[in-house]
């Protein structure tokens, strides 16, 4: 009898969930958009892919800048492309926020902090983080890695291409951007190019691709039933249900995910306290020595905790890796692509550099076709092309009452597209465009990469540092690069991050010395 009634509540939950509370009670079910989709899924397969962000362009088109989809198992979302109302959106700390089912997932793999709280929380290690990313600060981070950790990446590559002219260059990527982030955020030599096996990196390739379709269903699905989530990832539950979680597939991520992030907790702290200890602290500038510099000093609220301390290492390396590797994947693919763009960067690179590299980075920093050609990739195809917010307090957006709970979907990538913005040729690849900007352009609106208002990246200038030496140093001054094969298109995958889903294969010839 019971279990009857159960089934009959679930059956009932399940078609008030489904079908009616979308079609007949949802306040927003009168604004326009797409089909309502998979009865289950909703629209979830088209958000991500491939063509994120421009899949839905159609969308916009057919039914203006506000359109509601449907998300799993009943729950709705409303998108939105204009970059006005993005921003106003990401400005609206109090009635928007980073969805909540994002920062439970993000507190998940890289524990607590700026990535997963909010309000007084995040705005307090905001306060404490904020310095150690000041311009200053990152002209001294830059010396911790360039060029040395610059020249291994030009070592491995030479090295590879004694046996290909055809490389995967998100493998070499992902190599050297971590171990440009190790060694600017925690001085830390993470040997990744030259393929050193530490337990720290290890543990750390096995957490990244822990970041796919299935991870993100499962807890998706898991976070529709009340506290659920909350108690499935609770430290108790994953220490005590570890070895439980292993033996099934589908729960498989759970245990190998809890003990990579203890390794890398683990490591985080000895690395940290040798960097505390007195002889080695004082003169060491990289991010979280300075955090530790201001630990010591601070006092109360301003000061972190010790036990704090290691959570921020890994909010780094999941805000700062991933990004990095993607957003240089594309501009080499729009370089190797359009050869008159690498020929002017590379003119451009040479009038300050000696010889074959360039000791100072301050000289490749103000360089104005490299700053182009970067900001002109991240337009086009940015790392983050969709931001995710829950409304907090009732909101109106283009005159549309946006109830509590609404899941918002802010599209970047179409926003930087904005033709009322940039022209009719949005869609081009044209660094130019940055050389000379109309003083009509809303400059604010029209660079949303790396997010805007509270929660605008706190790494950005250091990504775009890293990018530039990357770029002018490694690539262009040394190398010529083309497409791996005839029509070779763009193959991307989203889910976190956009980023090539092929490995970006490009071919490389190395130049006669300058
Ligand atoms: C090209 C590279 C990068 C891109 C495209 C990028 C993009 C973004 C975006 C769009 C946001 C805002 C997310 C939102 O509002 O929901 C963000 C936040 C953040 N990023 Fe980045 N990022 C990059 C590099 C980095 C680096 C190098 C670091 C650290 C070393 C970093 C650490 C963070 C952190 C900690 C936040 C959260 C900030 C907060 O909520 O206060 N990012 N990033």
């Amino acid at each position: 009898m019971i279990i009857a009634l159960l089934s009959l509540s679930v059956v009932a939950a399940l078609i008030y969930k489904l079908f009616l509370y979308p079609y007949f009670i949802s306040p927003l079910r009168h604004l326009p958009g797409p089909p309502l989709g998979h009865p289950i899924l909703g629209q979830l397969p088209t958000l991500h892919g491939e063509n994120a962000g421009f899949i839905q362009k159609a969308w916009f088109e057919k039914y203006g800048p506000i359109i509601r989809v449907q998300a799993p198992v009943g729950t709705e979302a409303v998108l939105l492309e204009d970059p006005s109302d993005i921003a106003a959106c990401l400005d609206n700390q109090k009635g928007m926020q980073k969805s909540s089912l994002f920062r439970k997932i993000a507190a998940f793999v890289a524990g607590n902090g700026l990535l997963s709280y909010e309000d007084e929380q995040h705005d307090r290690l905001r306060k404490i983080l904020n310095p150690a990313f000041s311009l200053t600060n990152l002209t001294t981070q830059m010396n911790l890695y360039y060029p040395e950790i610059i020249s291994n990446f030009i070592v491995a590559l030479d090295s590879a291409l004694e046996l290909k002219d055809t490389l995967p260059m998100c493998e070499y990527l992902e190599k050297v951007t971590l171990d440009i982030l190790c060694k600017s955020t925690f001085s830390y030599d993470s040997g990744t190019l030259k393929n050193e096996s530490k337990d720290m990196v290890m543990a750390y390739d096995r957490l990244v691709p822990l970041q796919n379709e299935h991870t993100f269903a499962v807890l998706t699905i898991i976070d529709m039933i009340p506290w659920g989530l909350e108690i499935l990832l609770s430290k108790r539950i994953l220490n005590v249900f570890n070895a439980l979680f292993s033996r099934f597939k589908t729960f498989e991520f759970l245990a190998i995910a809890t003990e990579s992030m203890k390794t890398i907790r683990r490591s985080a702290l000895g690395i940290l306290a040798e960097n505390m200890s007195s002889e080695s602290h004082g003169p060491k500038r990289d991010v979280m020595s300075t955090i530790l510099n201001s630990h010591n000093a601070g006092a109360g609220r301003d000061r972190l905790e010790t036990s704090e301390l290691p959570d921020q290492v890994l909010t780094f390396l999941t805000g700062g890796h991933e990004t990095v590797t993607a957003a240089l994947s594309w501009v080499l693919w729009f370089v190797a692509t359009n050869p008159k763009c690498q020929y002017r960067l590379r003119e451009e690179v040479r009038t300050v550099s000696g010889g074959n590299d360039i000791e100072d980075y301050t000289r490749i920093r103000d360089l104005p076709y490299l700053d182009a050609v970067i900001q002109e990739s991240m337009r086009l195809l940015p790392a983050s092309p969709i931001l995710h917010r829950e409304v907090m307090q009732e909101t109106t957006v283009r005159g549309v009452v946006l109830p509590k709970g609404t899941a918002v979907h802010l599209f970047v990538r179409n926003a930087n597209c904005s033709k009322e913005i940039w022209g009719l040729d949005a869609d081009e690849f044209r660094p130019e465009r940055w050389e000379n900007v109309p003083s009509n352009i809303n400059l604010a609106h029209a660079k949303l990469s790396f997010g805007r208002g509270y929660r605008l990246c706190i790494g950005r200038n250091m990504a775009v540092q890293e990018m530039k030496a990357l770029t002018a140093y490694l690539a262009f001054n040394t190398y010529e690069l083309s497409p791996a094969y005839k029509d070779q298109k763009i193959h991307a995958e989203y889910l976190l991050t956009y980023k090539p889903a092929d490995g970006l294969p490009l071919r490389l010839r190395r130049l006669e010395a300058m």
